[in-house]
């Protein structure tokens, strides 16, 4: 926003550029009248005014080149104390203002060495970008500034708006009880406006719009469909359960992988559903019941006791308990509710709970021997930082491809931390790409059950 004097300024500017380019144009009409009335002129003459005219446009082009660059309304840049006054005061906030500052200073960042103000470091401006952000859009100034480095300047808006709006129903059909097809046509019959949810899901509808609620229909009574978010079927998808398998779902309440690996599973094998909480596990048995699952067997561990309660697990599913900062369209409080130190305490239990996961695998299994860690989080700390952790400490597992044909690859390095090279095999998931709610998948392989220097 220029300031009054500022406008002052930039007006007399434009007059005086003005003056400019007529003297430039005066000077190319000369040139063009000569060029006309001097046809006898011989081939060199002709040349040189080319020649000429050629770098008088040249000149008159850098010109307003370097009056657009004056010409820019930079932001301005409140102080520390004014910029917190503004976030600070809810009512007389002024929300367009710091709106059109974000775009401002966004213009500026991408494409800095032209548009910048040269008294400005970039970090000016990104300090300023993260602020306002942080104020626009209603979070926390520490999970904006994790949020921020994420995306390159210009992407970060379009993963702030998408977290505006929220994500389309979308339903896993129970192949226990029922067929895709069936379903669709049972729920279109109820006037269930639906579609396949994509191409690369068999058994998942979107639902655009229902005249009764799609978790009180009949078909939903009795089984035939769980109601799970689109990102919910990725992990499942790259644990790729086997028939007669040994499973183990970690942290399962309230059961919508549970049910969708008994379902691949055919009710065959075992599934060791477990969850920490006892309450969240009302709703796990409550769903394993309705969907026909009879090949599981719910428990209430810590995560981090495994493998002593029981192991020799052909696959492992650790859908981690982590920060929601995937899902915040479903859950605004994410914004503002979860500090640094809520951040680092989710981080460390992430580390405990994957190196369980991982000692309760079998490396000899005939079918197996994976791990899939999972988490509906977009912050590194949470997910490529957890998985490379893992890495270092058991070094009997390796990354490998998740399967998933789709996704934007894990960083290998972020805000001065590198990762191995093999994180690019994970999968990161935003709602602003792929219009499901944020996640993380990453599929381990054990290559041994013993674990050097242990
Ligand atoms: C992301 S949710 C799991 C969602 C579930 N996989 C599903 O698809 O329905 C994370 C779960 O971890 C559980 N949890 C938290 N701490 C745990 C721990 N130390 N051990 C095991 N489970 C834990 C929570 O109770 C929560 O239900």
């Amino acid at each position: 926003m220029a300031s009054d004097q500022e406008d002052d300024d930039l007006e007399e500017e434009e007059e005086d550029d003005d003056e400019d380019d007529g003297t430039n144009e005066g000077q190319l009409q000369e040139l063009e009248d000569s060029d006309l009335s001097d046809d006898d002129d011989d081939m060199e003459s002709k040349s040189k005014k080319l020649d000429a005219r050629q770098k008088m446009e040249e000149e008159a082009a850098e010109a307003e080149l370097q009056t657009n660059i004056q010409n820019i309304d930079r932001p301005s840049f409140p102080t520390a104390a004014e910029a917190d006054e503004e976030a600070a005061t809810t009512g007389g906030l002024d929300l367009p203002g710091v709106q059109t500052r974000i775009q401002e200073v966004i213009r500026v960042l991408t494409d800095f060495r032209r548009l910048r103000d040269p008294a400005k470091a970039r970090s000016d401006y990104v300090d300023l970008l993260v602020r306002d952000l942080a104020t626009y859009y209603g979070y926390s100034l520490y999970l904006m500034e994790l949020l921020f480095h994420l995306f390159p300047v210009g992407e970060i808006v379009e993963f702030l708006e998408a977290n505006e709006v929220p994500r389309p129903v979308t339903i896993r059909t129970n192949t226990l009880k029922t067929r895709r097809r069936d379903l669709a046509q049972a729920l279109i019959q109820r006037g269930v406006n639906l579609d396949p949810i994509g191409k690369w899901s068999r058994v998942g509808l979107q639902i655009f719009e229902s005249p009764v609620p799609v978790g009180a229909t009949p078909e939903y009574l009795a089984g035939h469909y769980m109601i799970q978010a689109a990102s919910s079927f990725l992990p499942v998808m790259a644990l790729a359960p086997q028939e007669q398998e040994r499973v183990l779902d970690m942290s399962a309440a309230p059961g919508g992988k549970t049910t969708h690996i008994a379902a691949l599973l055919k009710n065959t094998g075992c599934v060791f559903a477990n969850d920490a909480s006892k309450d969240r596990s009302k709703a796990l048995v409550a769903n394993i019941h309705r969907l026909g699952v009879k090949n599981t067997t719910v428990c209430n561990y810590d995560g981090r006791e495994f493998p002593g309660v029981i192991g020799g697990f052909d696959r492992v599913l650790l859908d981690a308990p982590c920060s929601g900062t995937g899902v915040i369209s479903k859950d605004p409080s994410v914004k503002l509710n979860k500090t640094e130190a809520d951040f680092k305490m989710l981080s460390h239990l992430q580390k405990e709970l994957i190196l369980s996961a991982i000692d309760s695998v079998d490396a000899t299994s005939k079918t197996g021997g994976y791990l899939v860690y999972s988490t509906c989080s977009v912050i590194v700390e949470e997910d490529e930082a957890v998985v490379a952790y893992a890495l270092r400490k058991r070094p009997n597992v390796r990354l490998v491809e998740t399967g998933l044909d789709f996704g934007v690859p894990g960083f290998t390095a972020y805000q001065g931390k590198t990762f191995p090279r093999s994180l690019s095999m994970t999968r990161r998931y935003y709602p602003h790409t792929h219009n499901m709610d944020g996640f993380f998948v990453a599929k381990l392989r054990k290559l041994s059950n013993k674990i050097e220097g242990k």
